[in-house]
């Protein structure tokens, strides 16, 4: 089902259960640059609910910042980028509040959720009987699940993940994406996800975008 694209943009059309494909993730940036160096230019495309996009390119080409902007942590670029309300980021680093437990990692990000909702996404993870752990004490592929978890729990509109599966080894990357997989299959948020790996997008990935030149813009 996966297919290069360039400048793409998701059609309003029916998904695999007849719902509305509408896109939720809007990006148009017509530039971005650092001073006087310009990284990004003309960028058009846009994600569905339930669709998964998945960004390739050389380091240094512009991903991060790209993703940054669409997840809206970077506001200072030429041109619009529309996204939904609740939304997810899953970096390389997992991210977790070295002085928290657990628990207190998703249910401070997420005060909504109860306890006992966080107790049924960590089952899911794997992470069950660790609740009361803290996260210098779990392994950094318990870290990677706990990150997941958190990301999951709100049930993301929109996720972004920056190579989340960056420095594990071949069985746990591969057990990472696949529950990545069932999680992204069970709450079918608009993915867009960064990676140097073209088997992990080929993967998980609807359609593939590459960054290349400079200033790096979208092409197949
Ligand atoms: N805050 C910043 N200030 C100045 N230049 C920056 C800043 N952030 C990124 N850059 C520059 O913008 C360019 C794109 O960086 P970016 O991190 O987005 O690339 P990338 O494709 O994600 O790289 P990698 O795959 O190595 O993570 C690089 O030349 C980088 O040096």
């Amino acid at each position: 089902m996966m297919r290069d694209l360039a400048m793409a943009d998701t059609p309003e059309r029916p998904g695999p259960a007849g719902l509305s494909r509408k896109p939720v993730i809007r990006v148009d940036i017509r530039s971005k640059s650092f001073g006087a160096v310009r990284v990004l230019q003309e960028i058009r495309f846009s994600v569905a609910r339930g669709e998964t996009v998945a960004l390739l390119g050389p380091s240094g080409i512009g991903k991060s910042t790209l993703l940054r902007i669409v997840a809206g942590l970077d506001p200072a670029f030429h041109g619009t980028v529309t996204r939904p309300d609740r939304m997810a980021m899953v970096f390389q680093e997992p991210t977790l509040l070295p002085w928290r437990s657990v628990l207190d990692n998703l249910r401070l990000i997420h005060p909504d959720v109860s306890e006992d909702e966080a107790r049924v996404i960590l089952h899911r993870v794997g992470l069950q009987g660790r609740e009361t752990a803290y996260p210098r004490t779990l392994s950094l592929g318990q870290q990677r699940r706990l990150a997941l978890a958190r990301a999951f729990v709100g049930q993301p509109e929109m996720l972004i993940m920056d190579e989340p599966f960056v420095s594990l080894d071949a069985d746990l990357s591969d057990a990472m994406l696949s529950l990545t997989e069932e999680l992204i299959a069970e709450t079918r948020p608009a993915t867009l996800f960064v990676t140097h790996v073209r088997a992990e997008a080929e993967r998980l990935a609807d359609r593939i975008c590459q960054l290349r030149g400079h200033p790096a813009a979208l092409i197949a």
